[in-house]
């Protein structure tokens, strides 16, 4: 189901009206339709499955971490729908040969993150999306954001950062290789 724009734009309309403001004036015009647009573009991660991207395997011989690190990313909150923003680090360790394309880990993080979302949920479901696709040895990914419901309005907090991992596999028991990628995510 693609995003109902007429819906947005009404809805948008409502809410200019709502703060007493004219949605007729010159400057609002356009606006419905235009957040009407941000929204589907914001929320494009709902009509997508992440795993998708872990369907194309290459068969290479490193069982050994691979790490794709400070991706960027920016999502919404589903309690205030204000968006947060920061980076996601990525690592797993291949098992059998079965490696992926550097560039889906990051579509991944994309794909979750264009969702009402909350910052635990996109840690979690791209590991376990690696985790199920790829069957590798391990996983470990960290989620570093600013969230702009906790900087702009109630507590007042710019600068404050919330991180969540999510660890899977041989890391969970292993603390040397999860300290190894914590430590490549530093560098
Ligand atoms: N766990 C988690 N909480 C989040 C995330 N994004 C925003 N929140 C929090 O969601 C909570 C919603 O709390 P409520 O008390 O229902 O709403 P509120 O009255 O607007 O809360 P305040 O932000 O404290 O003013 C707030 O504490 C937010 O900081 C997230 O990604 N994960
Ligand atoms: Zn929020």
């Amino acid at each position: 189901m693609s995003v109902d724009h007429a819906k947005i734009e009404q809805a948008v309309r409502m809410i200019l009206e709502a703060v007493g403001e004219n949605p007729d004036r010159e400057g609002l015009l356009d606006t419905p339709k235009r957040v009407a647009k941000m929204y589907a573009e914001a929320f494009e991660g709902l009509d997508v499955d992440e795993e998708q991207y872990f369907e194309t395997i290459f068969s290479e011989d490193h069982e050994e971490i691979v790490l794709v690190k400070d991706i960027p990313f920016f999502s919404m909150c589903e309690h205030h729908l204000v968006p947060f923003f920061g980076k996601a680090h990525v690592a797993y360790i291949p098992r059998g040969g079965r490696v992926v394309g550097l560039s889906k880990l990051a579509r991944a993080v994309e794909t979750v993150a264009r969702r009402p979302q909350l910052q635990e949920r996109i840690t979690s479901t791209v590991a376990n999306a690696i985790m199920k696709k790829l069957e590798p040895h391990g996983v470990v990914v960290v989620v570093e954001a600013e969230h702009m419901c906790m900087t702009m309005r109630g507590v007042k907090k710019p600068g404050a950062k919330t991180v969540t991992t999510s660890v899977r596999g041989v890391f969970e028991q292993d603390a040397a290789a999860r300290a190894e990628v914590i430590n490549l995510i530093k560098l």
